[in-house]
């Protein structure tokens, strides 16, 4: 089959809009090229360090493409994309003087294209993400995450899921019962997993992603600890309270621990209902703001009750760790 791809030459920083923007144009598929290079400057201010595999995309700079089938008419989806990327400018979120290319290509090109990229990567002290199709050979201290993301989002090399996934480290000690929020490709479900969590409940919003989680779980045998739902946020909680059938969750409710990764906007929509979800003494981390909404999240989690015990930042995303206390 036929396919048009969009190309965006754009900034790491407009990675996350554009690329919701391009699925809810009805893109089958978008995939997402960061900057490689090794002397990034990185947070370690959690103790800890990660690797990424090179390419020749400048620091900063970021190269997004989406698929659309060949049915689909192009100029429309052109005009508002250009249109949406334009008034990213009212978020104050940077995009770069953004760039646009559409060609023709087949299937098996965008399919598998991205895969030269995604190599393992350390991304902790523990913690070391494994695409499927690569050997590696781990040192005995080492967690391994088998990924094979597909179009999900999650292969671990985006700032957010880094600070999630080291964040995750310190905040798990063994035995808790997690949900996580716009779970993707699972990344952070199957981390918290391997890391002693007793269950997990990896929800999303997209098929695409619920599917892509199912199988990561079940690429690590981990498909009797994790549980993956299709919910609008916490929505499944809801419904399966009014159903009787909390039991189908995995988890128990309340939980311990709580991350999401998801854009500021969406945050703020659910911190009430993370708070209601979360035993006393639970922890929230969460991921996916951009700096210039720190201070809003923030004030949303004091508000909701929360207090903020720890933020980190890379490259001008922010992860923070609240606790109910
Ligand atoms: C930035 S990705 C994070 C993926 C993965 N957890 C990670 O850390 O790499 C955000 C995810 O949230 C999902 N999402 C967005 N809005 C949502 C909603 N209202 N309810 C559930 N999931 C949502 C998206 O489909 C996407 O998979």
């Amino acid at each position: 089959m036929r396919w048009h791809e969009v190309t965006v030459h754009t900034t790491e920083e407009a990675i996350e809009m554009i690329t919701n923007f391009i699925h809810e144009l009805g893109a089958g598929g978008v995939s997402i090229e960061e900057s490689g290079t090794l002397n990034k400057q990185r947070d370690t201010s959690l103790g800890q360090w990660y690797e990424l595999p090179l390419n020749d995309i400048p620091e900063g700079r970021a190269v997004i493409k989406g698929y659309f089938s060949d049915t689909t008419e192009m100029d429309s989806i052109m005009e508002s994309l250009k249109r949406s990327v334009e008034q990213l400018a009212d978020y104050d979120i940077d995009t770069g003087s953004p760039t646009y290319e559409l060609k023709e290509v087949d299937d098996e090109d965008w399919a598998n294209a991205w895969k030269q990229y995604f190599k393992p990567l350390r991304i902790s002290e523990r913690l070391t993400i494994k695409p499927t199709w690569e050997d590696y050979q781990p040192t005995p201290e080492e967690l391994i995450i088998e990924l094979d993301p597909g179009m999900a989002f999650g292969t671990g090399t985006h700032a957010t899921t880094s600070l999630c996934l080291r964040t995750l480290e310190k905040v798990i000690q063994g035995g808790e019962d997690v949900i996580d929020v716009g779970t993707g490709s699972g990344v952070l479900a199957i981390a918290a997993s391997k890391l002693g969590a007793k269950h997990v409940l990896a929800v999303d919003l997209d098929p695409v992603a619920v599917s892509s989680a199912t199988e990561n779980a079940r690429l690590n045998g981990l498909e009797s600890n994790i549980t993956v739902k299709l919910s609008d946020l916490l929505g499944v909680l809801r419904e399966s309270e009014a159903e009787g059938s909390e039991a189908s969750l995995g988890v128990k409710i309340p939980v311990q621990v709580v991350v999401a990764n998801i854009l500021a906007e969406i945050i703020l929509l659910f911190v009430k209902d993370v708070y209601d979800v979360l035993a006393p003494g639970g922890t929230y981390v969460v991921s996916g703001i951009i700096k210039s909404k720190q201070d809003d999240v923030e004030k949303g989690l004091a508000e909701a009750g929360f207090t903020v015990t720890e933020c980190h930042e890379d490259q001008d995303w922010v992860v923070i760790i609240a606790r109910k206390l």
